[in-house]
Order: structure tokens, then C-alpha cells, then sequence
């Protein structure tokens, strides 16, 4: 990756920093010396065949797992010690729900407010605001009351997707969010998700299968390979003026988005 780009502009916040990290289950080793920089608005694609440690890595950067050497830093903090989980969306691999999964789309997108804390206290008026408003932005909100267990592939994708985005993420992860989708549902979900980084303040990191969608968005090379992963790096924030950074994104740019997408 240049980081030369970041170095002379300065002000560009680096998001995620992978220090020489390695991974092993037991004696299995997923990941060696691993290096790797995202910075702020880089939508990275992460290709790489099954089994490759795609998704160990994102549970590195959502602090599921821990380095067994190196370092993870979020927001310049490492990792260990970093509390502002709110600031970061995930959405894990194949969610698929047991029909009979008692919960609703609207518990289900509430129960991303609290991240990895205990939903200790009551949902206050702006709890259900900012709900309506995820749903809104996904275009679900006459599924609220559904059960989760009871929606197509392609709506549930759209459920956990207001589950991240309901606490205004400034990094959204996506672990194959189309797997188990048809085409034309997945082409949409991916032009939503592209309308979303273009349009608002969001790093993505986003595991795919579909090298073709990956490349079609970003190019034809990787940025960078290591192991049996290829990491594909659009850079937005090369066309911004740094000034702008504090440039929020909010709901409210969501809801326009959702209705630009009609
Ligand atoms: N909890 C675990 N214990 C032991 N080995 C594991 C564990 N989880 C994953 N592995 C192994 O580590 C390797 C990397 O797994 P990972 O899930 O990160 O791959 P991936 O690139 O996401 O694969 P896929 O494309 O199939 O989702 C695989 O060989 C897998 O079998």
C-alpha cells in the first residue's frame, strides 16, 4: 500500500494497523507475519481461498481473537486495550437463523446498540430512534416486527447490516454478506454498499468470494498478498480535501441514500 499518500497528507487517520501478526489454532499456523495498514475511507476487499484465514483475521480486528505474535491496532490503540467497540460494525459469516429463532428484526438490529457489553440498562426513546432510522436506511421497516427466522437470505443480510450500522459506525466489516444469495439480490446489496462508501464517512473491510465484483470496484491487482490472501484497497480519501475530514456520516445521509436507491 503507498503510504506515502497518508504520510504527506497527515491528517488521514489510520483505522486499522496489522504489526507483524501471526496466527495459529493450536499448532496450525493461519496467518505469518502478517502487515497491513487501512486508513481512513479505504474500502479493502479481502480475497482468498477457503481456509485461507479471512475470517480469522476479522475476528483479529474485532478483538474475537488475539495475535498469538504482533500486534493489532484500532484507532491507533492496540487492540487489547481498545473500549470503543461502538465504532465498529460487523457482520459475521452466514447468519442464517433457525426459522424458529423467537427473536424479531427489531430485537435483533437493538441488540447491536450495546456491542460486546450486556444490555444492562432499558432502550431509552433515542434506542428506538436510531433503530427506525437503521431500518429505515436498509429499507426494512415493514419487517420490524417479523421474526428474523422467518425472512428470505437477502433480508436477513439486510437486518444484520442495520444491526452494525445502528450505533454510526466509522469502520463496517462484512464477512461474505451475499453468500447464500441470488445474483440479482447480492448485485444490489453490493451497489448499496458501494452508494455507502462513496457517500459516507465508512472504512470497509469486506470479505468476498466474488473476486469479479471485488475487482470491478477497486482493479485488477491486489494492493498487497500475503499467504493465501489478496487484499484489493480503493482509497477515497485521496480525493478529499483533508480540511473536510470531519465530514460525519449519519442516518440521516443513509435514509437519503436509501431513498436515491429507491
Ligand atoms: N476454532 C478453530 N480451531 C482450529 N482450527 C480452526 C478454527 N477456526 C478455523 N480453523 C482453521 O483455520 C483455517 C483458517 O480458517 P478461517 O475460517 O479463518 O478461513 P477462511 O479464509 O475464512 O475460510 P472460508 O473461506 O472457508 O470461510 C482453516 O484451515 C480452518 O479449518
Amino acid at each position: 500500500m503507498d503510504s506515502n499518500v497518508n504520510a504527506i497528507n497527515g491528517c488521514h487517520q489510520s483505522i486499522v494497523t496489522i504489526d507483524d501478526v501471526s496466527f495459529f489454532y493450536e499448532n496450525k499456523k493461519v496467518i505469518e507475519r502478517l502487515n497491513f495498514d487501512i486508513y481512513e475511507r479505504d474500502f479493502v476487499g479481502l480475497i482468498g481461498s477457503n481456509g485461507a484465514g479471512k475470517t480469522t483475521l476479522l475476528k483479529m480486528i474485532v478483538g474475537l481473537l488475539k495475535p498469538s505474535a504482533g500486534e493489532v491496532r484500532l484507532f491507533e490503540q492496540p487492540a487489547g486495550s481498545f473500549r470503543d467497540w461502538e465504532r465498529i460494525g460487523y457482520v459475521p459469516q452466514k447468519n442464517a437463523f433457525n426459522p424458529l429463532f423467537p427473536a424479531t428484526v427489531r430485537e435483533v438490529v437493538l441488540s447491536g446498540l450495546y456491542g460486546k457489553k450486556k444490555m444492562l440498562r432499558r432502550l431509552t426513546k433515542a434506542d428506538h430512534q436510531k433503530c427506525d432510522d437503521a431500518l429505515y436506511a436498509m429499507r426494512i421497516e415493514d419487517l420490524a416486527d417479523r421474526r428474523i427466522g422467518q425472512l428470505s437470505g437477502g433480508q436477513q443480510q439486510r437486518v444484520f447490516l442495520a444491526r452494525a450500522l445502528i450505533n454510526n459506525p466509522e469502520l463496517l466489516i462484512l464477512d461474505e454478506p451475499t453468500v447464500g444469495i441470488d445474483a440479482e439480490t447480492q448485485a444490489g446489496f453490493f451497489n448499496m454498499i458501494k452508494h455507502m462508501h462513496q457517500h459516507h464517512h465508512i472504512t470497509f473491510i469486506m470479505v468476498s468470494h466474488d473476486i469479479d465484483m471485488v475487482q470491478s470496484y477497486i482493479g485488477p491487482e491486489p494492493a498487497q498478498k500475503s499467504g493465501g490472501l489478496s487484499f484489493y484497497v480503493k482509497h477515497t480519501h485521496e480525493l478529499q480535501d483533508c480540511k473536510e475530514t470531519n465530514l460525519t456520516h449519519s442516518m440521516q445521509q443513509l435514509r437519503e441514500t436509501a431513498e436515491m436507491l429507491g
